[in-house]
């Protein structure tokens, strides 16, 4: 049975536009999307309005729209919005009802009414439909506020974004760093550094994958498919009762799986298969190719984190996606088989999410699958750290050995590479809860790094290969830059 669209629409309204921001989703679209653009620029007396509506944009001074602006947001974000969605409808009606009201007085009124009409696009489920019907219906002055105040609040999230992130326990800290590289270059990147001492064996923090995918082999009955750990001799393995593929470690480790991701990817019964998810299913099983079956639990995982949000009235700062985001990726050119696994994930999560197929084009599939591959960091159940290391795909790699899976984590994913590591990812309780473990003495500043491939002695011109083919880095971390010298 498919969700309902009012919530699909919230999903992907904050997906699509919270998520990356009300600003560059508009441009996008703008930019993409044929019909969009259309309805933005209709023939006749719109583009006669249109006209007069930039003439007007243009008598009001730069200085004059930046101070609007800055006042008109900052009265808009003081008072708290409602978190019940029948306040949030009641709330709508008024702030609309005002904002025509301001909007009617002429010029002295287009600051009140843009933080009406701004208050009510935060609490509209689909912001973008609004911005349209918006600019039919107010002029083109208040819009332009309006528009000012979306980009300048999505400048102000993103400037704030790592004030709170991580959490304040986790005593590590997101700061962007430039030093020497290779050869002479300056490189400029965002990496963890320690904000308090630690001693060799120490941990530092720990943290939950955002997703995880068992090595293929390991699933039915071996282990847990959703948090990976080893399902003990004589412990009763509970099975997906549909499909039987996948075994879980405990009644909550079933429920939640179920209620995230396998609702989504159940390949079905033996005498009622589901084509797309036993595609899906083999791709992974059988090519070991890891990022589409990431990507769909991973998108499984956010809907239901969102939704849970929602109907608990919670208010996130940011969303999973917004968090996701800010991760850096790979840019990959699409294959044909990029083609195929974006059409399997679509046709399984948007067969539940209205929408999602719009949502997931080739180019967000392929920045996933970048985000994946950049990031996910391999699980070991024994307590030891080995990053998985794929035929065809691959993570962050030290070793190969005691693999038993892959997981994205959000504030580790953070962690540069160094070739002499002070710090190593642990699962000490045989699960996919990470603990990273510091390896070296680390002081209040420090960078916090692990290893993304497998150093031992091996000479720095293989480790910088290997580093630059898989994740196109310059490595300057001391070791490779004193052999440089
Ligand atoms: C997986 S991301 C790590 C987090 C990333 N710094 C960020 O801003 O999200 C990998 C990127 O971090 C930087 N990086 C990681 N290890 C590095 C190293 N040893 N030397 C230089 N750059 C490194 C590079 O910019 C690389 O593209």
């Amino acid at each position: 049975m498919k969700d309902s669209t009012f919530y699909a629409l919230v999903t992907l309204g904050t997906l699509g536009v919270a998520g990356l921001g009300y600003a560059m989703y508009f441009d996008y679209k703008r930019r993409n999307d044929p019909r969009f653009r259309r309805q933005l620029h209709q023939p006749g007396r719109e583009k006669k309005k249109a006209k007069q509506q930039l003439e007007e944009q243009e008598r009001l001074s730069q200085s004059q729209i930046s101070v609007s602006i800055e006042n008109a947001l900052q009265k808009a974000l003081d008072k708290p919005l409602p978190k019940d969605p029948s306040q949030k409808e009641q709330m709508f009606m008024e702030q609309v009802a005002e904002g025509e009201r301001y909007a009617a007085l002429g010029e002295a009124g287009f600051e009140d009414a843009a933080v009406c009409f701004y208050r009510a696009l935060k609490v509209y489920p689909d912001p973008l439909e609004l911005i349209m019907i918006y600019q039919k219906t107010i002029p083109q002055s208040v819009l332009s506020v309006i528009m000012g105040m979306l980009s300048q609040d999505v400048k102000r999230r993103q400037e704030n974004y790592y004030n709170a992130f991580p959490p304040e326990e986790m005593h590590v800290k997101i700061k962007e760093l430039s030093k020497a590289a290779a050869m002479g270059e300056t490189m400029t990147y965002k990496t963890m550094v320690a904000n308090k001492d630690f001693a060799v064996g120490d941990t530092i923090y720990t943290e939950l994958p955002e997703t995880t995918l068992l090595v293929p082999g390991l699933t039915g009955s071996a282990h847990c498919d959703y948090c990976l750990r080893v399902i003990a001799d004589g412990s009763e393995a509970k099975q997906c009762d549909t499909c039987h593929q996948v075994a879980f470690c405990s009644e909550t480790c079933k429920t939640t799986a179920e209620e995230e991701y396998h609702r989504f990817l159940c390949p079905g019964s033996a005498a009622e298969p589901i084509a797309a998810a036993q595609q899906l299913t083999g791709t992974w099983a059988d090519k070991h190719v890891l990022s589409p079956m990431l990507i769909a639990k991973f998108f499984g995982h956010m809907i239901h984190v969102e939704k849970k949000k929602q109907e608990a009235g919670e208010e996130p700062e940011y969303t999973v996606w917004e968090r996701l985001e800010h991760l850096k990726f790979l840019e990959l050119t699409g294959t044909d088989d990029d083609a195929k696994n974006q059409e399997l994930v679509c046709d399984l999560i948007g067969s539940k999410i209205t929408g999602l197929e719009n949502f997931m084009n080739r180019e967000r599939y392929l920045m996933l699958k970048g985000k994946m591959l950049y990031n996910a960091i391999g699980v070991r159940a024994d307590g030891s750290s080995c990053p998985v290391s794929l035929s065809g795909e691959y993570t962050r790699a030290a070793s190969t050995e005691g693999l038993v899976g892959a997981g994205l984590y959000l504030v580790s994913s953070y962690l540069t590479h160094s070739c002499e590591p002070n710090a190593v990812p642990t699962f000490p309780d045989g699960s996919s809860r990470l603990a990273l473990q510091a390896t070296r003495p680390i002081k209040v500043g420090d960078e916090i790094t692990m290893t993304y491939i497998a150093v031992g002695d091996r000479p720095v011109a293989a480790r910088q290969q290997e580093l630059m083919e898989k994740y196109r880095l310059t490595c300057s971390c001391p070791l490779c830059v004193a052999k440089d010298e």
